[in-house]
């Protein structure tokens, strides 16, 4: 028999999405108090396993196409703010960047000592067939009971890292995978916890969140004949940093004219990151003639970090005051979040 004093407390911020989005003539929308009205009336959410919760809607619901940095700005102070008075939290929020979301997150909160679940859907809740209800149903749940106390991403009964998941799927209910790390938790028949849950702190130090503000940020996939111009193009505007998205392990074309925009973007003091354009594996420069010559530019290797925890990541490091060029270098090579695997 559950007592309304040993319920867990979750807070449930919405902030645009599918899963609280209505058909309308200019297609799927977020709509206000439509998510609070739907999930007043879905009977499971109220059972007495389930814990308490409160659901906050953003005053600007977004289809997540449209967040920008300044809104895991708002995520996280959100977090914070109520931080004291919940046991865990639940961000409602699109698919489309939700991974950005869930890796941004990660990199902010210092001292993170309660779970904080991202999750939404493909199906607007209230339409049939929706996957929104199992995902919210099983975040609630598992923030109540598995309190595994990190930024991560639910989704089609699996629990993610965030900073290591990805959206795989556009028109899937299986939208994100982790491609480089295992699953945390499997929600099958029963609950299947792959990592050890460290009993509950008897103090909480307070949370820390880390402002972030947006940065020139240039990402770049490489693809056979791509032009010189286009890498200098790139680099010539006030970028800070350049995410490359190589080939295989981290190679790119030997072509001197290309080497030498990166040489210069090092001289530049512009931050340029390899990240792998596989969905999977890690880049290591060492292997091949070609990769050793992208390594001799002195660029950072993601190792097996996603684009989108890389694009995170850059934006928290060079939000940091007081950091000299070679100090951020070091960060994004040093695993902070359990982004890479050392
Ligand atoms: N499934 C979704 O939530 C997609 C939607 N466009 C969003 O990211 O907000």
């Amino acid at each position: 028999m559950h007592t309304l004093s040993d319920k867990k407390r979750i807070y449930i911020a919405y902030t645009g999405g599918t899963i609280g989005m209505q058909a309308s003539e200019k297609g799927f929308v977020p709509v206000a108090g439509f998510l609070t009205d739907t999930l007043a009336h879905l009977p499971e959410f109220h059972r007495p396993e389930m814990p308490q919760f409160t659901l906050h809607e953003y005053d600007t619901l977004i289809d997540s196409s449209d967040m920008v940095p300044a809104d895991w700005q708002l995520i996280a102070n959100d977090i914070q703010a109520n931080y004291h008075d919940y046991d865990g939290f639940i961000i409602l929020h699109g698919t489309d960047t939700m991974a950005y979301t869930a890796s941004a997150l990660s990199f902010m909160f210092e001292n993170l000592a309660k779970p904080v679940i991202i999750t939404g859907s493909q199906i607007p809740l209230a339409q049939l067939r929706s996957d929104g209800q199992a995902n919210l149903l099983n975040a609630l749940y598992i923030a109540a009971n598995y309190a595994i106390r990190e930024v991560t991403l639910f989704f089609n009964n699996s629990l993610f890292r965030g900073n290591r998941a990805r959206k795989v799927n556009a028109d899937g209910f299986h939208a994100f995978d982790s491609p480089n790390h295992p699953s945390l938790l499997d929600a099958g028949i029963h609950i299947q916890s792959h990592v050890s849950i460290a009993p509950s702190p008897t103090s909480f130090d307070d949370l820390k969140v880390a402002n972030i503000q947006s940065q020139a940020v240039g990402m770049l996939t490489l693809y056979p004949g791509m032009s010189t111009e286009l890498l200098e193009n790139v680099l010539r505007q006030p970028v800070k940093a350049l995410i490359l998205l190589t080939y295989g392990v981290g190679n790119a074309p030997s072509n001197p004219a290309l080497l030498d925009q990166l040489k210069q973007a090092r001289e530049k003091e512009i931050l340029v990151v390899n990240c792998t354009q596989c969905m999977r594996g890690r880049v290591d420069m060492s292997g091949y003639a070609n990769g050793k010559l992208v390594q001799q530019t002195q660029v950072v290797s993601g190792k097996d970090m996603t684009p989108e925890a890389a694009l995170a990541k850059l934006h928290y490091v060079l939000s940091q005051d007081h950091l000299s060029f070679k100090q951020q270098q070091q960060m994004m090579s040093d695993n902070l979040r359990g982004e890479m695997t050392p």
